[in-house]
C-alpha cells in the first residue's frame, strides 16, 4: 500500500483548488477521477449549458427584436452552435488538466473506493493518507419509467454532443436543466414539450416565479404541460412516443430526462472508512469533517446547495480550517440564478421561509412595467422583490425575474453580506435609467406606495 500526504476522490469545482493548493506547499497529493477531469460544471453543467445559451438567447432576442420595428430572419446552424460550446468547455477541461498537471497533483483516472479507514482505492493502487477530501459531485437521477432504460434518452451528461437539432424535443421535469435547456432548444428552433408532474415549473419558488415563466415559455411557443406523469417511452424509427398519465400520446426526435440528481456515492463504499450517509449525501459537520476524522466532504455530494459557487467556496473554506482559521460552512450568504429568459436571481430568504423562522418579515414588489429601463429596452415582464426583518430593518432576501437578473442580485448578495438595511438602498442614488436604479426605488415603497420612487415613472 502506498501513502500520500492528501487524497481527494472527484475532481469537482472545490477538489481541483484544493488539491492544486496542498501539492503547491509541497505535499504529495494523489486526485482520483473517474471520468472527465473537471467534472459536471467544465464538461456537463454550467460551462456548455451556458455557452449554448449564449447562442439559444441570441436567436431569441432577435426574433423579438420584432417588438422593437426591427425585422430578422433567424437562421440557426445548429453544428457551429454545439462547435463552439464543445470548443468551450474543452478548452476550460484542458485548463484543468494543466493546473493539476503544474502543481504537481498525481492525477489517477479511475473509480476510488474506501477499502480501510482513510484508505482508497481504484483498480491497481490502494492510497492511504491522514487526509482525504471527497468531491464526487451527482449524477441525473433517473426515474424508473417503463421503456425508458432501452432508449437513447438525453441527459445533460449526453446533451452536449448533440450534432443535429431534433425537430422535436420532450422534456421530462420542470427544474433548472429542463427549462434552461428546454427553452435553449426551443429557441434554435425544435418543437418543445416540457412534461411537468405538478401544477407548476420551478417549484421550490415563489408561485408567481414559476407564473412568470410559464407565460414566457408559453408565449414563445413551448408547451408545457402540467399535472401529468410519464407512464411509458417507446423509441422506434428514431422516434420517442411517451404515453401520459391523461392519455395523451407525444412524440419527438429526442428526450431529455432533467427530474433531479443524486449523489455520487453508490460505489464508494463509504462505510470502509467509518463515513455515514444521510439520504446517500456524505453526512458532514459544520466544518466539513464526515463521521471519520481527517476525513472531509465538499460540494454537491455533501448535500451543500447544488451550484459552482458553494463547491468551490466550500474548498476556500475547508482550507482555511485545515489551516486552523476560525470558518464553518453556514455563515454565508448564498445566492442562484436561473438562466432562461427572463432570468430568475435569488438570494437569501422569500417571505413565507421568514415567516416560517418566526421573523416578523415583510416584502415588497416592484413590477417590471413600472421601471423605465424595462420598457425602453422592451424587456418588461418579471418583477423584483425584497424581503425586510421590521424589526432590525435588515435585508433577508431578494427575488428578481427578469433580464440578466443573475448580475442585479449581487447587489443584494453584497448588502445582505455586510449585513445592511433597506434604508441604506433607499438613500443610494443609482443611475437613470439601468435596471439597477430600480433598487433604490424597490426600497422607496417601503416608505409608501404612492411616492414617486425614480425619474421619469
Ligand atoms: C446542466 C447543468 C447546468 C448547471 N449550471 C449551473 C450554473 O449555471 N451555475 C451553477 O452555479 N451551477 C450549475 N450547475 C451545478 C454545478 O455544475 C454543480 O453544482 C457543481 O459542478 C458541483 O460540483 P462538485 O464540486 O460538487 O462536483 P462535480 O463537478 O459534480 O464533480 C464531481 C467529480 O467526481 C467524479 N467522481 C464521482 N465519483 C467518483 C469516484 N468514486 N471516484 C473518482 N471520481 C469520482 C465525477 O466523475 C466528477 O468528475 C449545473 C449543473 C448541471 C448538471
Ligand atoms: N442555473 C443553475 O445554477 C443551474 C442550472 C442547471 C442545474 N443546476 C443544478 O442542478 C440541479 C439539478 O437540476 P435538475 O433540473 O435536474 O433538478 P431540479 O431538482 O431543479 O428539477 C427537477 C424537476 O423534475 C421533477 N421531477 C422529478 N421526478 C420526476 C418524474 N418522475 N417525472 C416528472 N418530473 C419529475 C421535480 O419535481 C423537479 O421539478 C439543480 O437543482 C441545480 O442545483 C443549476
Amino acid at each position: 500500500m502506498e501513502t500520500a500526504d492528501a487524497i481527494v476522490i472527484g475532481s469537482g469545482q472545490g477538489g481541483v483548488p484544493l488539491a492544486a493548493d496542498l501539492a503547491k506547499e509541497g505535499r504529495n497529493v494523489v486526485l482520483f477521477e473517474r471520468d472527465v477531469l473537471g467534472g459536471s460544471c467544465i464538461n456537463y453543467g454550467c460551462t456548455p449549458s451556458k455557452a449554448f445559451l449564449a447562442a439559444a438567447h441570441a436567436a431569441g432576442r432577435a426574433r423579438k427584436a420584432d417588438n422593437l420595428g426591427i425585422h430578422t430572419q433567424v437562421s440557426v446552424d445548429f453544428p457551429a452552435v454545439m462547435k463552439r460550446v464543445r470548443n468551450i468547455r474543452d478548452s476550460f477541461n484542458q485548463g484543468t488538466s494543466k493546473r493539476l498537471h503544474d502543481a504537481g497533483v498525481k492525477v489517477v483516472c479511475a473509480e476510488a473506493s474506501f477499502t480501510g479507514d482513510r484508505t482508497v482505492t481504484s483498480k491497481d493502487v490502494t492510497i492511504q493518507a491522514p487526509l482525504v477530501v471527497i468531491n464526487t459531485g451527482t449524477s441525473s437521477q433517473i426515474p424508473n419509467i417503463p421503456g425508458l432504460a432501452e432508449t437513447p434518452y438525453l441527459t445533460n451528461r449526453n446533451f452536449f454532443d448533440l450534432q443535429q437539432l431534433p425537430p422535436r424535443l420532450l422534456v421530462i421535469g420542470g427544474g433548472y436543466i429542463g427549462l434552461e435547456l428546454g427553452q435553449g432548444l426551443s429557441r434554435l428552433g425544435s418543437e418543445t414539450h416540457i412534461i411537468v408532474r405538478g401544477d407548476r415549473i420551478l417549484d421550490r419558488e415563489e408561485s408567481d416565479v414559476s407564473t412568470t415563466l410559464a407565460e414566457a415559455f408559453q408565449e414563445e411557443d413551448i408547451h408545457i404541460h402540467f399535472q401529468v406523469n410519464v407512464d411509458q417511452v417507446a423509441y422506434d424509427n428514431d422516434v420517442f412516443t411517451l404515453t401520459l398519465s391523461n392519455g395523451e400520446q407525444l412524440q419527438g426526435e429526442a428526450l431529455l430526462v432533467a427530474t433531479g440528481r443524486k449523489p455520487n456515492t453508490a460505489t464508494l463504499n463509504a462505510a470502509a472508512s467509518g463515513i455515514n450517509l444521510e439520504k446517500g449525501y456524505v453526512k458532514i459537520d459544520d466544518h466539513f469533517q464526515t463521521t471519520c476524522a481527517g476525513v472531509y466532504a465538499i460540494g454537491d455530494v455533501a448535500k451543500q446547495p447544488a451550484f459552482t459557487h458553494v463547491s468551490w467556496e466550500d474548498y476556500r473554506r475547508l482550507k482555511a480550517i485545515l489551516c486552523d482559521e476560525n470558518r464553518t460552512r453556514s455563515d454565508r450568504v448564498l445566492g442562484y440564478a436561473v438562466y432562461t429568459e427572463p432570468q430568475v436571481g435569488r438570494v437569501g430568504m422569500t417571505l413565507e421561509q421568514a415567516q416560517k423562522q418566526g421573523i416578523n418579515a415583510r416584502a415588497v414588489t416592484l413590477p417590471m412595467s413600472q421601471i423605465a429601463r424595462a420598457i425602453e429596452w422592451g424587456h418588461d415582464r418579471g418583477f423584483y422583490r425584497m424581503v425586510v426583518d421590521q424589526d432590525t430593518n435588515k435585508i433577508l432576501g431578494a427575488t428578481l425575474v427578469g433580464y440578466e437578473t443573475a448580475e442585479l442580485v449581487h447587489v443584494f448578495l453584497s448588502l445582505m453580506e455586510a449585513e445592511a438595511t433597506w434604508q441604506l438602498l433607499e438613500q443610494s442614488v443609482h443611475i437613470h435609467p439601468t435596471y439597477g436604479e430600480a433598487l433604490p426605488s424597490l426600497a422607496r415603497l417601503f416608505l409608501g406606495e404612492n411616492l414617486p420612487f425614480c425619474p421619469n415613472m
